[in-house]
């Protein structure tokens, strides 16, 4: 059963379609509305479907694969696929990133693509309780001709540093913002780090607030430092597309000049320049192992949730982590107690393996298409630690700190210290700080670039990371 995480207003015979495709929602439905689209958030293709007294439009593949419902106000019949993007604005306190965000859906909600959502709108956040971390995020949808987008911005510095680092909303690209008058500022710089170390390649530039200066040659100064800046943090500085505007001017549709026509400007460089991310089916297969069974006559079955690609009967794998990599095939796929020819992204299912035996395999391994991920020991990691108030530790630690690192369906020792070149090897890291650390597993891992994870101690959950870098 998935849960729909926002409120939808659908009507009974959406309802009922929806229960049978095995959609549950949160929020309460009105018999108002006749048409919904549902959002993959694999694909990013977003489905209009009309309600009918038949529970047709939806085909039983769904549920696994839709996690949002959004209701459309009009009734009319439409069916629109536009990739799905997921972006943000970034930058230093007070440089306009809400107010650029509220001028983005007034900008597009002319243009028949959002919903106009004003400033105190998208700063009074709602919590979210990412992984036991509440972060303030707000969440806002807009469309361009080409692509659908949802965009977060935080209130506050470190709602970015724990948004980013567990991927609460997680980034393909980002707008970051610099206030014209300022430059650059602490808060640019470490948020182009973070970006960087997240796994985010492209970022657009939108220098804010160019009604408020009068030297032009201003402007020339903010572009060369924010090139260079890009540039230092390993993005591409000589291309990135800079746009120069006033966020509050076309918010308050005042000199379109620098309000409006720079908005637009903006988003074409934010369609041009942020790819659309793959897609999870069009990558290779990986399915982290949840268990294993023995199923005498018949041979050893693994089961799990496929996290990416797309797998076939009779197709070769490998098993990764815990000891030499394993090869096998898979001889039968099993979901729901049917057996299918095909196993992709999202679904839950069993596969039977070609001479293996039960001994040989391990939860916390994972099945992936051959070559596509390798077992590790060693990394580095962006980590964010929790506070006391989130349930983290209440004490600092230092090197050699050794918590339970939980990946994907495994779970191992792991020793974290402080990277060979720092500063003070000996410093603390305190509840609620934001560090790079080396971590050593103690056991042979499938780990990659970007791969997220949460560290444990004791039973309860002391910190979450994403890997920058795999070492050996
Ligand atoms: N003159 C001028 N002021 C602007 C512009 N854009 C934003 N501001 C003002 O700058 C201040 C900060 O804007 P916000 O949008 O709240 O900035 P923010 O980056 O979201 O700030 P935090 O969320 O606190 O980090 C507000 O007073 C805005 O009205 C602009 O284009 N020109
Ligand atoms: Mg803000």
């Amino acid at each position: 059963m998935i849960r729909v995480p926002c409120a939808a207003n659908l009507c009974k015979f959406s309802q009922n379609a929806l229960k049978v495709a095995g959609v549950r929602s949160q929020g309460s439905f009105t018999a108002s509305s006749k048409t919904f689209s549902l959002i993959n958030p694999n694909t990013g293709m977003q489905k209009i479907h009309t309600a009918v007294r038949r529970i047709q439009p939806l085909p039983t593949s769904i549920p696994s694969r839709f996690a949002n419902i959004r209701c459309m106000a009009d009734s009319k019949v439409f069916i629109r696929e536009k990739p799905h993007v997921n972006i943000g604005t970034v930058g230093h306190v007070d440089h306009g990133k809400t107010t650029l965000t509220a001028a983005i859906t007034k900008v597009l909600s002319n243009a028949g693509g959002a919903e106009f959502r004003d400033y105190s709108d998208i700063d009074r956040a709602p919590e979210e309780k990412a992984r036991g971390i509440t972060i303030s995020t707000a969440h806002v949808e807009y469309e361009t001709p080409n692509r659908h987008y949802s965009h977060c911005d935080c209130p506050g510095h470190s709602d970015y540093i724990k948004n980013m680092i567990t991927g609460a909303a997680q980034m393909d690209g980002a707008i970051i913002v610099v206030s014209a008058t300022d430059g650059p500022m602490p808060q640019t710089r470490e948020h182009l780090l973070l970006a960087e170390q997240v796994g985010i390649k492209n970022l657009v530039v939108f220098v804010n607030k160019v009604d408020a200066i009068d030297d032009p040659e201003m402007l020339e100064l903010v572009d060369m430092e924010m090139r260079e800046l890009l540039t230092q943090y390993h993005f591409d500085g000589d291309n990135t597309p800079i746009i120069t505007g006033s966020a509050l001017c076309a918010l308050e549709g005042r000199k379109p000049e620098i309000g409006l026509e720079a908005i637009k400007k903006l988003m074409q460089a934010v369609d041009s320049w942020i790819p659309t991310p793959e897609r999870d089916l069009d990558k290779p297969f990986l399915m982290p192992i949840e268990d294993i069974f023995s199923i005498s006559g018949r041979g050893t079955v693994t089961t799990g949730r496929v996290e990416r690609g797309v797998v076939t009967k009779g197709q070769e794998v490998e098993i990764v982590g815990f000891g030499p990599t394993l090869k096998t095939t898979i001889t039968g796929i099993e979901m729901f107690h049917k057996q299918l020819e095909r196993g992709e992204a999202g679904d839950n299912m069993g596969a039977l393996l070609r001479s293996v035996k039960r001994e040989q395999l391990k939860r916390g391994q994972v099945m992936a298409a051959p070559g596509s991920i390798k077992a590790h020991r060693k990394f580095i990691a962006q980590l964010y630690i929790l506070t006391k108030e989130e349930g983290g530790r209440h004490t600092p630690f230092q090197s050699n700190y050794r918590p339970q690192m939980f990946v994907r369906t495994c779970d191992v020792t792991v020793i974290l210290n402080h990277l060979d070149n720092a500063e003070d090897p000996d410093a603390m890291v305190m509840p609620g700080d934001n560090v790079t650390m080396q971590g050593e597993l103690l056991s042979e891992v499938a780990i990659e670039k970007g791969q997220r994870f949460t560290i444990r101690e004791g039973g309860r959950t002391v910190g979450t990371g994403v890997i920058s870098e795999v070492t050996e």
